[in-house]
């Protein structure tokens, strides 16, 4: 058995996602993770290094490192591992495969034959599991004008951020990204076919993790004015069978709270909505740490090593 063995080397591994990684890594028995001296971690010959001794590498850096990273592997011409980047450098470039399973039917066996996979930012994995089905289907036009509304917990910021809330020093609650560049629009636009650039209103809260994605939408004015029923129906008919992506019924309370889903992979959908009023609201519920980052490198580390479903 252990020759056989998968070797990954975590780049940035003691940051929030590399920790989340390497502790869902440890569950992988198919896999062992080469660490770096830790005085070393940011000296390029040593990372280079690193990386032509394994057979994936997975940065979890910032976007200019893991950029320098990618230059690193680039220089290992064939020795090059494979390459799971994290960061956002690379979720629309290029020769880069988006690393969401989900995206559309026989997609997952894209991101199996990949060399280099781009996991996708934590809102986008909400927004584009929402919008692409109903774009795919006609249900949504391309053009149309989409609003994404999105509150995370507060590890979605990174080290820094965990260390201002744990200190009390940061607001119970914001809105933030209001100059409407997000660094997720982008692939957020691309990889939900849409054509008009969504307007993203992300917040923040007083809460580790977890991340509700919500879309409101206006029925009367979508193509043959849809009933929230027919929604639901083509995500369900998108998800059908998968492992990680349900499409579940509305609560009937009419609440949704963020946390219900930490430490797994998972991403339920709902679709709310008021048949008599012609208004409807879709909202995707995932772990910003699960589903929304670690989770997914892992899913996507499994498929690029052959190894089985988690
Ligand atoms: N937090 C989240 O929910 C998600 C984050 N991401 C992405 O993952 C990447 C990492 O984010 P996150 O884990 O939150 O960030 P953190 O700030 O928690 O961790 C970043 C890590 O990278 C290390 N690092 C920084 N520069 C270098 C370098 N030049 N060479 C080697 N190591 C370096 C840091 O070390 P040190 O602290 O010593 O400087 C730190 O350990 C980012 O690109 C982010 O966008 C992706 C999905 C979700
Ligand atoms: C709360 C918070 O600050 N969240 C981060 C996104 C975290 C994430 O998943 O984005 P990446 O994968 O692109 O890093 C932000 O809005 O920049």
């Amino acid at each position: 058995m252990s020759q056989n063995l998968k070797s990954i080397f975590i780049d940035g591994e003691a940051g929030t996602t590399g920790l989340g990684i390497r502790e869902r890594l440890a569950d992988v028995p198919e896999v062992v993770v080469r660490s770096i001296d830790p005085e070393k971690r940011k000296d390029p010959a040593a990372r280079k290094e690193m990386m032509a001794g394994v057979d994936l590498v997975v940065l979890c850096l910032p976007d200019d490192a893991a950029k320098e990273s990618v230059a690193l592997a680039d220089e290992l011409g064939t020795d090059a591992p494979k390459i799971v980047d994290a960061s956002t450098a690379h979720r629309v470039a290029p020769g880069w495969t988006y690393g969401f399973a989900e995206l559309e039917p026989g997609f997952a066996a894209k991101v199996a034959n990949a060399n280099r996979v781009a996991n996708p930012g934590c809102y986008p994995t909400g927004g584009i599991a929402l919008l692409r089905p109903l774009v795919d289907a006609g249900l949504l036009p391309a053009d149309y004008p989409i609003t994404v509304n999105a509150v995370s917990g507060y590890s979605g910021g990174g080290k820094s951020m965990i260390e201002a809330y744990e200190a009390g020093t940061a607001p119970d609650f914001e809105l933030y990204g209001l100059g409407l560049k997000h660094k997720h629009l982008p692939e957020l636009q691309v990889y939900s076919r849409l054509e008009r650039r969504p307007i993203f209103v992300p917040s923040v809260g007083n809460f580790r993790q977890g991340m509700l994605v919500s879309v409101p939408l206006h029925l009367d004015t979508l193509p043959g004015k849809p009933k929230p029923a027919d929604l639901e129906a083509a995500l369900a008919e998108r998800y059908a069978g998968s492992t990680y992506v349900s499409v579940l019924p509305a609560d009937p309370s009419g609440k949704l709270e963020p946390e219900a889903l930490n430490d797994t992979n998972k991403l339920e959908l709902r679709v709310y909505g008021n048949a008599d009023l012609g208004q409807a609201v879709l909202v995707a519920r995932l772990d910003n740490l699960g589903k929304g980052a670690s989770g997914a490198a892992v899913q996507n580390i499994r498929l690029m090593l052959g190894l089985p479903e988690g």
